[in-house]
């Protein structure tokens, strides 16, 4: 490898390239998508996300008490601009890449804060709207310390796990939140993590 050869390498690619995007079929016709190191300014996006959020604990009835739900939540509507203009790009460019599957635009951006390893998500679909019927797509962006998504199906089977890193893209496609679960599970050690999911309208 000579000197000039690093000056001729390729710029890091941004959100407009799919280049490295690797997709694994499920069973049931789901799938998940999988783009390492998608986002860039992955840590002032982190950062920005952090200090401009409003973030808010939710509450749930869990048996006869009221529990903190672990983890902190936000979710930008239709039509409100995002706390960084990065992911503003990062939605217009999976709108455009995913069109001809998915046939609309990402319109929300629900954004989680998994502030160490205690926070997680329980086993769920994001069913709520149409996913309970129709196949969609919900494309997560993960700033922060790495945590494990992991995706089970419905009818019973072997989980399979992905690493969501800083940066990185995974997408949920096909029948994944009707016919498969997901979850981020508990870890002993874990720093803050941020994702923020883009979402096509009346899916949550
Ligand atoms: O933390 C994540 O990336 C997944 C969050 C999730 O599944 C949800 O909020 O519906
Ligand atoms: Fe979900």
């Amino acid at each position: 490898m000579d000197f000039q050869g690093t000056l001729f390498e390729a710029p890091p690619s941004g959100v407009r390239s799919f280049a490295g995007l690797e997709r694994r079929a499920l069973s049931r016709g789901a799938w998940v998508d999988v783009q390492r190191t998608w986002l860039p300014g992955a840590d002032e996006v982190f950062a920005a996300l952090v200090a401009e959020v409003p973030w808010r604990a939710e509450r749930r009835q869990m048996y006869d008490r009221e529990v903190d739900v672990p983890r902190l939540l936000h979710t930008y509507g239709v039509g409100e601009p995002l706390p960084h203009p990065v992911l503003e790009e990062a939605r217009d460019a999976l709108s455009d890449h995913y069109l001809p599957e998915l046939g609309e635009p990402f319109v929300t951006a629900g954004c989680c804060y998994y502030r160490d390893g205690r926070d997680s998500v329980a086993w769920h679909g994001d069913t709520i709207g149409r996913g309970r019927s129709q196949d969609t797509l919900v494309a997560i962006v993960s700033v922060g310390d790495p945590r494990r998504l992991v995706l089970r199906p419905r009818t019973g089977g072997e989980s399979i796990a992905i690493e969501m890193g800083h940066g990185d893209l995974v997408v949920m496609g096909g029948s994944c939140q009707r016919t498969w679960e997901h979850a981020v599970p508990k870890v002993a050690h874990a720093g803050p993590r941020i994702s923020v999911q883009f979402r096509p309208l009346n899916v949550f």
